[in-house]
């Protein structure tokens, strides 16, 4: 009998979850029970993310509080802001948040009460910090001064406004706030998977996200997007993309940002990141790669077509984000500081009902022999 691999898992389910579901034929998207085209439209990252740790929509007076819970976390340990100032400059951004996660940890008392009311507050706790964590290494970088956080700003707004010392405007804000939802959760993806086996070893909330960050970061999963940012960069101009194309996919290399393990249709996310790439280029001054993108996606629909090879949330999250003026080397922090809801999410329910995380692999190794000492060999 042959014995079945299920190579990269695909098909496998590792758990249950109240947290997503994904129609992957129909292009669907639910966070628990929600439509991702309605929380676009109606929701909040707040509130998206309220949604995620307590399966439900808060009341005015619940988000209230954790809008209140999340702006007390913002600023950093004095640990934390000093190795800031060491590392600044010397690795990418996305190390320092992984770092940053890990002090977060360190310095937490509490890090290995694995109760669900101790989880909350640490998902509370990192999902306040990562944004503060990014704006600073990157005000640092250039030289500035950290910008502080802002009592009157939302979650969304707030980064932007301490990344570039400027208030964003009413459809920035908005456009910032609504990627962030669309980012924050996505039901057994990599990263999610790779948290949980680190919590199903009853290791602690930090590490389990420092294992997702890790993970998300290759360009395979969440690092696609910077990736779609460099092809944008090497295509350059509308006439070279047949050539780029053709060449790279005679090479046998992948267009970043395209195809999906569960979507065989287009993402509906970047459904709703084109639609709000439309509203920034409409007074953006920096909408070349917004443009090429949506060339570029038009090409590959004739090149690719006959594959289940589609535009997938990475796509257009590149250019939406170059739109409102944020480099490219924070688009996957970005990224992770965004899942950091689902991420934890997912954690409750691995700590709330956890087994051990241990599959097996099939032996193919050398049959049994005997051990030659090394002045034999
Ligand atoms: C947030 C996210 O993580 S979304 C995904 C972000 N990643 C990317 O955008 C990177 C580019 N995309 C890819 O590499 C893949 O589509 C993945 C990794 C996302 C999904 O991969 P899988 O489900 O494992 O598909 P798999 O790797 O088996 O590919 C199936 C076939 O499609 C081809 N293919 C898949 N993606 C692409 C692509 N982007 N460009 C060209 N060909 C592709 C593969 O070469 C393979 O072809 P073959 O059967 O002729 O060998
Ligand atoms: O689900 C996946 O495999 C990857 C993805 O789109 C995500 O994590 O948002």
């Amino acid at each position: 009998m042959t014995e079945v691999i299920a190579r990269g898992l695909e098909g496998v389910n590792v758990t249950a979850t109240k947290l997503c579901r994904i129609d992957g034929q129909k292009g669907e998207l639910i966070y628990a029970g929600y439509n991702i085209f309605d929380l676009a439209e109606h929701s909040t990252f707040e509130e998206t993310a309220f949604l995620l740790w307590n399966l439900r929509l808060p009341t005015r007076d619940e988000l209230e509080q954790l809008k209140a819970d999340l702006r007390r976390e913002r600023p950093l340990s004095d640990l934390n802001a000093r190795v800031q100032r060491e590392i600044v400059g010397k690795i990418r951004p996305m190390r320092a948040l992984e770092i940053s996660v890990i002090i977060a940890g360190a310095l937490d008392p509490k890090s290995s009460d694995l109760s669900q009311e101790q989880l909350k507050k640490t998902a509370a706790l990192l999902t306040a910090r990562m944004p503060t964590v990014l704006a600073q290494y990157h005000r640092l970088r250039q030289g500035l001064d950290p910008v502080p956080p802002r009592d009157d700003l939302g979650h969304a707004a707030n980064f932007l406004w301490m990344l570039k010392g400027e208030e964003p405007n009413e459809l920035e804000a908005r456009v910032f706030d609504v990627a962030m939802i669309l980012h924050a959760e996505h039901e057994m993806n990599a990263s999610t998977f790779s948290a949980l086996v680190t919590a199903s070893t009853l290791s602690d909330m930090y590490s389990a996200i420092a294992s997702a960050i890790g993970t998300l970061k290759g360009p395979l999963h969440g690092g696609a997007n910077e990736a779609v940012y460099r092809t944008l960069e090497a295509i350059g101009t509308e006439e070279n993309i047949p050539r780029y194309v053709d060449d790279l996919l005679a090479r046998g290399e992948r267009v970043m940002g395209i195809g999906h393990r569960v979507y065989k249709t287009t993402d509906p996310r970047a459904i709703i990141l084109e639609q709000l790439g439309h509203k920034l280029a409409a007074t953006s001054p920096d909408r070349k790669y917004f443009d090429l993108s949506l060339k570029l996606r038009d090409y590959l629909a004739k090149k690719l077509e006959g594959k289940p090879l589609y535009p997938n949330v990475d796509f257009f999250s590149a250019s939406v984000y170059k739109m409102l003026g944020i480099p490219s080397d924070l688009y996957t922090p970005i990224f992770a500081m965004s899942r950091i809801a689902g991420w934890t999410a997912h954690l409750l329910e691995q700590y709330a009902d956890n087994r051990l995380v241990r599959p097996n692999a099939l032996y193919e190794g050398a049959d049994p022999r005997p051990y030659v000492p090394l002045e034999q060999r």
